[in-house]
Parts: C-alpha cells; structure tokens; sequence
C-alpha cells in the first residue's frame, strides 16, 4: 500500500526539494503520496502567531499547542498516523530508523522551530492512543525541523518498494545490513591523472573482488567508525574475513 507522508512546517516552501529526483517520481507515480501544510494555516489571529515566551522564562519561543494540535487533528484526519518530531534532543536517526519508518502507512512530520514545540502536543497525542519519534539526525543544532524532514523522508521514501529502480543498489550501501561502511568506487578510464584502478578490481576475479570489497569495507569503518565495529555482528562475516 502506498505511503502517506505530511509535513507540517512554518517554512513548507523548504520541503520543495522532495518534487525533485527519486521523492518527486515516486510522488509522480503514486508510491508515495507526500503532503506538505503550512502550520499558519491554523493560526487563530491577525498576525498569524504561532509561538510565545517559555513558561519559567528563558530565552527564545516556543510554539504554541493550540495551533499544532488543530494542525494535527487537521491533517490526521481522525486516522492513527504516527507522529515523527524532528529535535536535537531526540533519539538519533539512523538507517534502522529508517527501516523501521518504511513500514508505517502514514506518517505526520511536525517541524519545530525556535526553541521547539510546547510539550503537551506530543503528550496529548501519546494519551490519545498516537506513536511518536522525537528523532535527531546527528549531535549538531539546526534552527529547525525542515532540514531534517527533508533527510528522514528521502531516507524513507528511497526504501518503498519502487521508488529506487535498482533494489540490488540498496543492498550494498554504507549502514546497510552487515553494518559496515561502503568501500572506495571506480569507473573508466583505468588510468586517469596517473592513478590506477586498483588491479584487482579488473581482474574479473569475482570471489577476488568480493574480498578486497570487504577487507576495504572493514578497514574504512575500522578507521572512521569504530563505534560501528563495536556494533557489529560478527555473524555476518564469513570466516574468510576474519583472518586479516
Ligand atoms: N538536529 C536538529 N536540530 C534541530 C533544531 C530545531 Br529548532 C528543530 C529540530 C532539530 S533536529
């Protein structure tokens, strides 16, 4: 079944980006049908105000839970739709989130901005029955949730079935199943600026190839990405790896 995704965004010219390339074909064939709202649209006054001062004081604004909430009851339309917060003091994003993300039928993004979105919205969504992902992507501060939408929908979206054309491009990526990360890619010419494709790579020695593929995977993540190493499961390599 196709995928239901809406953003709602003070900013929603910002989710533009997503007509484009693969998140704008599957949008164009159907696969996913992505929907981006103007949180304004639910604002109540002459100045379409959307924020006010923090309770216990502090600097900055926080939005305000009566225009949210009428956003959310709006474009959920009574539906369970799981509701996806874009904040640094979420969980992080990763590829599994993603996976996991791919198999919801719909999915409400709610894009904050200055200091975020009062509390109670996530609250009131949970107590009326809702799943939520306060969801980081990544230990830095943007002003505000569109840029990460932008990331979590096209790492979604690229997941359903069709919107890739090539299923077998996402089985060898960086972060995908075996955990590693993806080894260096080369093309023509096999000389070019006086550097060489590495040999082996034009050998047409598949099993060959496969190894060095592996063993430059596992020095990569070994060299940038310890943390995915502690992570990983053994398992899934094959004895051969492992006397390097
Ligand atoms: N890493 C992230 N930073 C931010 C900032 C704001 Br403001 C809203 C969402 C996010 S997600």
């Amino acid at each position: 079944t196709d995928v239901r995704v809406d953003v709602v965004s003070i900013f929603p010219e910002y989710l533009a980006a997503l007509d484009i390339s693969l998140v704008g074909k599957a949008r164009a064939s159907g696969l996913l049908d992505l929907r981006v709202h103007d949180l304004r649209t639910w604002t109540t006054d002459r100045h379409r105000t959307v924020d006010d001062t923090p309770a216990g004081g502090g600097a900055g604004m926080v939005m305000r839970p009566d225009v949210w909430g009428a956003a959310l009851d709006d474009v959920m339309e009574g539906e369970p739709a799981h509701l996806i917060v874009p904040t640094p003091s979420g969980e992080t994003f990763t590829q599994r989130t993603a996976e996991a993300l791919a198999e919801q039928e719909r999915l409400v993004v709610a894009c904050g901005r200055y200091e975020g979105i009062d509390a109670r919205v996530v609250e009131a969504h949970r107590a009326a029955g809702g799943t939520v992902s306060e969801l980081s992507i990544g230990d830095y501060v943007l002003n505000g949730g569109e840029v990460a939408a932008l990331v979590m929908v096209e790492a979604v979206a690229r997941l359903l079935p069709g919107v890739v054309g090539n299923p077998e491009s996402l089985v060898e990526e960086s972060h995908g199943a075996a955990g590693l990360l993806e080894y260096p890619v080369y093309t023509k010419p096999p000389t070019w600026r006086g550097l060489d494709v590495p040999e082996v790579l034009l050998s047409g020695h598949h099993a060959r190839i496969a190894r060095w593929r592996r063993d430059r995977s596992l020095g990569r993540t070994a060299q940038r990405r310890p943390d995915l190493i502690a992570a990983l499961d053994v398992s899934s390599l094959d004895r051969a790896d492992l006397d390097v």
